[in-house]
């Protein structure tokens, strides 16, 4: 797969659903609920961070969930994308880019979210063939009006923000030409997870699902 066809298929991912739920599993016994809490409200493009010792057991798991697609987030090492490839991970995301990440991400044939936080970084990814990026840390590197600015030069590039996305200033990403998606920790935060709180997940899934869709 060239960069631009993966970077296609990223593309493609991140049109499935407003937001990317990024999940930290740390109970393995936590994957296939939670998974299957997010597909039923209407989020399937799910992001299992590799930050904690279960992560890919959890991506292992949480494939068989039938309409979810499972990708690996936090990949900051050619081991981690080989890893995480081996354990079912259909699309990796990275909080930032080196060209060790990117070569491996095209030998194993994995579909790369790169994170980008500048016009440089963005420009440099662009010129490899991707047009689909993770902004990150999204509210930190300026936001809305960060992303607003890049769009007049950048128009070609699309964005995933992630990093304080939250309910409340999600919908004013989602307004923008250049934002297909947002990232968020928000859906299945710490204590719904503690709690196994499904049903509570569920909720804040459709209630994101619904997100954007004045658009
Ligand atoms: O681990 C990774 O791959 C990251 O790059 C960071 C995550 O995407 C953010 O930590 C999510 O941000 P919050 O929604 O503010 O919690």
């Amino acid at each position: 797969m060239t960069p631009q066809n993966a970077s296609h298929r990223m593309r493609d991912l991140c049109n499935l659903a407003p937001v990317i739920p990024v999940i930290v599993i740390d109970d393995i016994r936590h994957a296939r609920p939670v998974a299957e809490a997010l597909v039923a409200g209407g989020l399937p493009v799910l992001e299992v961070t590799l930050r904690t010792p279960t992560a890919l057991d959890a991506i292992r798991a949480m494939t068989d969930v039938t309409g979810a697609h499972v990708g690996a987030g936090t990949l900051v090492s050619p081991e981690n994308v080989r890893a995480a490839k081996s354990a079912g991970a259909r699309f990796g995301v990275s909080p930032g880019t080196t060209q060790d990440l990117l070569a491996i991400c095209e030998a194993e044939d994995m579909p790369l979210l790169p994170g980008a936080a500048t016009a440089s970084e963005a420009m440099r990814l662009f010129s490899h063939g991707y047009d689909m990026l993770k902004f990150f840390p999204a509210e930190s590197s300026g936001g809305v009006t960060a992303l607003k600015a890049l769009s007049g030069p950048l128009p070609q590039i699309a964005f995933c923000p992630t990093g304080g996305i939250d309910p409340a200033n999600a919908e004013s990403y989602l307004s923008l030409d250049n934002v297909s998606c947002v990232g968020g920790s928000w859906i299945t935060a710490g204590t719904l997870m503690a709690t196994q709180d499904w049903d509570g997940i569920e909720a804040r899934a459709r209630a994101a699902a619904q997100l954007g869709s004045a658009r």
